[in-house]
Parts: structure tokens; sequence; C-alpha cells
């Protein structure tokens, strides 16, 4: 093995050999090969993938060079149970992270690779997380054994060899380490989806290593994007002074013609993508998408806080998406380049998901290969099926899409998936009150993770399965931003998208009209919207939010933005239940609590 990977390596970088042979030397793959990330490579492994019969090409009228998986069925989310923080001290994981000691975990997953990737070629795959030329570029490399893993990569990140060449001989990067924990015994048959009923989902975040263990899904196996851009950078942002935030990036155009750049928090399958890409139904407003998915906030010279998108693709949720909705992530896909998962497809060989059109088709094939007709009652489409496409072919990219040094952050509005309580929108009274409407979010739980779906949990920023250290170190890093911020940071908000009528219907249209909201909060840093101040900080006064040619009655304007201080009652030992859950909360985070307590009594 070692002549393998010294003989093919594209690389001088001795860390890079070392470890590619160490991890070749304990999993014991039939071949090593150096990913490049060119479309020669992108062809070959999708071609392959379709010969045996692992992917789909869809029909290239459609969706050109694109191409639709099916998953193991028990394979479709990410799995929280068994994703673990791996610290020297169980506090530094924290009172909400899984812990495990990083040599007892390392021993019992090197059991597990020992051998893990025979009958199979092990992949190196180069990769940056944001523009290569920033300042201080942030490399991985995933070793993987699966080609799905290989071409996922390339779409969502920087991926190739432009970034290894970047690496040069000695730069850091993140050890990510991937198999599917499926090795092929001589004369044995691959199957579709190869995966493991044992699944580890391990973070070093000491020494900035990533172990990922018998899951093939997008947030257990790309490990550029939660495992390294979301759990790593979080505790490389809380060394370095900056923030990695489960966060989109919108810059919003007014009638005046001047720039803003909002980020929002949003738990999984919460509607960061369709925010990102929001289409303003209101007259004179335009929307351009940064980011659908993280966010890395740095202070820039001026002392603002600066955002970047570390990703290079979208991997959104396709329930729900359709030109009614999103049309912006229709126009993306459609361009191709694509790929789908755990879709249905239709009998031209395109692909369907619930909610894409107001009819359903006559016949597809559903996400467990099933033919699948209207009547049958079950969705076409698992719910946390996804499209992979790369940004650039977002008709609304921001030109700074690309810019390393990223965009002055306007506004951050946090949000969950709350039936009631949470009034539409709301400001807080300062930065700290804002991290307290962070730190207290709470949300339905959605698809995207394995487990129950509707229960209401606490999701402080909607990073609760992403952070990589301790929760209140969290926390108490967001407090010292904005004391090292001051005046200069954004304004913060929070908004909820999903609260229901009494018969439990949404009360406010969302996704375009979402515009409405976002007007307002820009007006309120202007200084041109009205606000009423509630011990939930200040919502909308009465006119104040734009609702010309808005189809909603009185009464459910008036359910879906007022502050209910009976609700709030309840809300508060709720509140006091999760800091008590949480322990050591920052005493700035208690002080906003005894303040939402004064001010309802
Ligand atoms: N009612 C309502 N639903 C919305 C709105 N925006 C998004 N959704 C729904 O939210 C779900 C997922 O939204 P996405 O935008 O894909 O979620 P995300 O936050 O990007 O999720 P991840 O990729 O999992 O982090 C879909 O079912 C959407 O239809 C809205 O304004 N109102
Ligand atoms: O990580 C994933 O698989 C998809 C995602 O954005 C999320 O779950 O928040
Ligand atoms: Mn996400």
């Amino acid at each position: 093995m070692t002549a393998i990977v010294g003989q093919n390596a594209p690389t001088k970088h001795s860390e890079l050999l070392a470890w590619v042979e160490e991890v070749a030397a304990l999993t014991k793959p039939d071949a090593v090969r150096w990913c490049d990330g060119s479309d020669a490579e992108w062809k070959e492994f999708t071609d392959l993938l379709v010969d045996r019969g692992v992917a789909t090409r869809l029909n290239d009228e459609a969706k050109p060079n694109s191409f639709y998986f099916r998953s193991d069925p028990t394979d479709v989310a990410r799995v929280e149970d068994q994703t673990f923080i791996c610290t020297e001290t169980e506090d530094g994981a924290g009172p909400t992270n899984n812990w495990s000691d990083p040599a007892e975990m390392k021993q019992t997953m090197g059991k597990l690779y020992d051998g893990c990737m025979k009958g199979r070629t092990m992949f190196v795959v180069p990769f940056c997380m944001g523009p290569i030329d920033a300042d201080d570029p942030k490399f991985g490399v995933e070793l993987t054994d699966s080609e799905y893993v290989v071409i996922s990569m390339k779409i969502m990140t920087r991926m190739g060899k432009d970034a290894l060449a970047a690496m040069g001989t000695d730069k850091p990067f993140v050890k990510c380490l991937h198999s599917v924990g499926h090795p092929i015994a001589d004369g044995e048959q691959d199957v579709a989806w190869p995966c493991n009923d044992t699944k580890y989902i391990s973070h070093f975040p000491e020494t900035r290593e990533i172990w990922s263990y018998g899951s093939g899904y997008g947030g257990n196996a790309l490990l550029g994007k939660k495992c390294y851009a979301l759990r790593i950078a979080s505790a490389m942002a809380h060394d370095e002074g900056w923030l990695a935030e489960h966060m989109l990036i919108l810059e919003l155009t007014s009638p005046e013609n001047k720039k803003y750049v909002v980020c929002a928090a949003f738990p999984s399958a919460c509607g960061k993508t369709n925010l990102a890409m929001l289409e303003p139904t209101i007259p004179g407003w335009t929307v351009k998408t940064l980011g659908d998915d993280i966010a890395w906030m740095r202070f820039g010279e001026d002392g603002r806080l600066y955002a970047v998108n570390p990703e290079n693709g979208f991997f959104g949720v396709a329930p729900g998406t359709g030109y009614h909705t999103n049309p912006n992530a229709m126009r993306t896909i459609e361009k191709g380049n694509s790929i789908f998962t755990n879709v249905a497809l239709t009998d031209h060989g395109d692909v369907w998901w619930e909610e894409m059109t107001s009819t359903k088709p006559k016949h597809l094939t559903d996400w467990h290969g099933k033919s699948w007709t209207p009547d049958n009652g079950e969705k076409a489409a698992h719910p946390n099926s996804r499209f992979t496409t790369p940004i650039d072919q977002c008709p609304i990219l921001s030109e700074d899409f690309n810019n390393p040094k990223g965009v002055p952050v306007d506004a951050i509005l946090f949000g969950g998936r709350r039936a009631s309580t949470i009034p539409l929108v709301a400001q807080s009274r300062d930065w700290n009150h804002g991290a307290f409407m962070g730190a207290t979010c709470s949300s339905e739980t959605t698809a995207a993770a394995t487990g129950a779906v509707g229960v209401v949990r606490r999701d402080p920023m909607a990073m609760l399965p992403f952070i990589g250290y301790n929760a209140n170190d969290y926390l108490q890093h967001w407090v010292n931003i904005g004391e090292k911020g001051g005046d200069k940071l954004p304004a913060i908000f929070f908004v909820n998208w999903f609260r229901k009528s009494d018969q439990g219907k949404f009360l406010w249209p969302g996704f375009g009209e979402n515009s409405r909201v976002l007007e307002w909060v820009i007006n309120r840093l202007e200084g041109k919207a009205e606000a009423v101040d509630t011990p939930a900080g200040a919502i909308p006064a009465e006119g104040s939010l734009n609702v010309d040619g808005l189809s909603l009655t009185e009464e459910d304007l008036a359910a879906a933005t007022r502050f209910n201080a009976e609700e709030w009652k309840q809300e508060v030992p709720l509140i006091e239940e999760w800091f008590d859950k949480l322990g050591d909360v920052p005493q700035a985070l208690r002080d906003e609590l005894d303040t939402l307590k004064q001010n309802l009594s």
C-alpha cells in the first residue's frame, strides 16, 4: 500500500502522505485514488455508478448531467444519537452533546475501521471550506470509500487539485475519515447503497479530526458540511474569536437601492434555503443569495462582522420546493449537474417530490423503488429527500459569493417552528437580549434527523446538534462577541413563520411573503418602522408591517404577530427547565431571564 500511496500522490505534503498511508494500512482498500475534482473525474465516477446500477441518469432534457440515488431505507438522515464530541474531559463536550473519551472512541472505531474498505477504493478528497484565496483558508481532506461522497463533495466544496496545491507541503488541514462500513468479500456483489447498522459520527475538536463510520447520508458523510464547517469550526471559532453558525446569508436591496445583509439561523428543515432564495412579493426589493446553511462570521478591519459561506453548493430539502414556494431553487436544479437522493422518479426519467407541482403525477417510482400512484396513501419522496446542486447555478447568486473577506452583516434573525407563543417577528433590545432569544430558541423536530418528528425541543441558535464543544461556553462566546463588537454588531430579531390557528392552519403565508418581515427589519434599522415594546421584544406596531396586496384576514394577521402574555407565562418555566439542564449558563443570559420574568409580572 505504501507504494500505491507514494507513487500516485500528487502532493509532497508529508503529514497528509503519512496519514493517507496510515489510514490505508488500517482500512485495507484495494486501491488508493487521489481525486482532482475535474469534470473528467465526475464523468468517470457517474458513468461507473450508472453502469453498476447504483445511480440512474436523469433525462438529459429535463436535468442534464444529473443523477438519482435511492439510499438504504435506514440511512436517510443525520443520526444525532450516534454523533459524538470526543474531548479530553466530559465537560469539554458539555451538557448537550454525546461525549466520549477520545482514546476510547478511537479504539472502538479503530476496530470497525480495520479492513472496512476491503474490496473498495479509498478516495483522497482534498477540499477548502470558503474561498481558497482567503487570508487563512480552511483546508480539509476527506478519505472515503464512497463514490457518492466524492461527487457530492465536488458540488458542496471547493474540491480537488487547486485545494491540494494551495495546501502546499505543510498547511494545516482537518483530517476527515469516512467509511460506509461495508467491506466487500471476495466474489461478493456490492449493494446499491452500502452502509452499516453500526454508525458513529465522531469529532475530536482538540485535534481537529473527524471519524465517520456506517452512513452515506449527507450530514453524516459529507464531512466538510456539519462535521467540519459547524462542529470543528465552532471550536476553531471559539479559540480564534469568530462565529461558525447554522445560518443562511442573503443580500437585500431596498427600493432606495441600498444594500443590506441578513443572516438567519433556523433549525434543520425550517426554512433557511427558502428564505435565502426568496422572491420578494413587495415591489422594489430584491434578494441575492450568499448561502443557505452555514455562515462563518469574522470581525473585519472596520470592527463589523463579515459573513462568508464556507460551502460551494446547496444540499436542500426537496419536499415543499416548487415554483410556487422557491422558484430560484427550481431554476438552480434545472440547470442540471445535480444529485437527487430519495426523491421519486417520473416515468420520463425526471424527479418529483411532494408539493413540487400542484397536481401529482399519475405514476411514479417512489423512493423505495416501488410503483406509486396518487391514491396509494404514501409519500413518493422521503420527507428528508435532498437535492445537491452547485451554488454558481443559482440565478440570484450574489457577486460577493467568492469574496474571501465576506459581506458585512446588518441583521441576524433567529427562528424556529413553533405553533404558538412566538410572534411573527420581534426585535431584541440589544445583543445580549438577542443572544437570549437565540439561546432559548425552540422548534419542532423535523425529518432531517432520525427520531420523532414534531416534538418541541430547545435548539440554541439552531446549533443544538452542531456545537462542537460545551454549549455553555458556546453561549458565553456569543456574549463575549457582543462585548467585543459593541455598537457595530448586527441587530438581532426573532421570527416564526410557523404559528398556527386553533384549526391547525399556518397563520402566515410565508415564503415570498416573508419579504414583508425583511422590509420591517430593515425599516427598524433605518428608524422608519414603529414598534411596540413587549417582554418578548419589539413587535410591529399596527400598520407598520407592509400588508399591501396581502390576502390575509385582520384576525389572522393579529394572531400571527401578537404577543400573548399568558402564553409567555407558560414559556418561562420551560426556559427555566432548559437553563437548569444547561447548568452553567452565562450570567448575562440568566439576567435576561430575570428581566423577562419581571417584565411579565
Ligand atoms: N409554512 C412555511 N413553511 C416553510 C417556509 N419556508 C420553508 N418552509 C418549509 O420548511 C421546509 C424546509 O425548509 P428548508 O428551507 O429547506 O430548510 P433548511 O432550514 O434550509 O434546512 P436544512 O437544509 O435541513 O438545514 C420545507 O418543507 C418548506 O416547505 C415558510 O415561510 N412557511
Ligand atoms: O446536514 C444535513 O444532512 C442537512 C442539513 O443541512 C441539516 O440537517 O441541517
Ligand atoms: Mn442545515
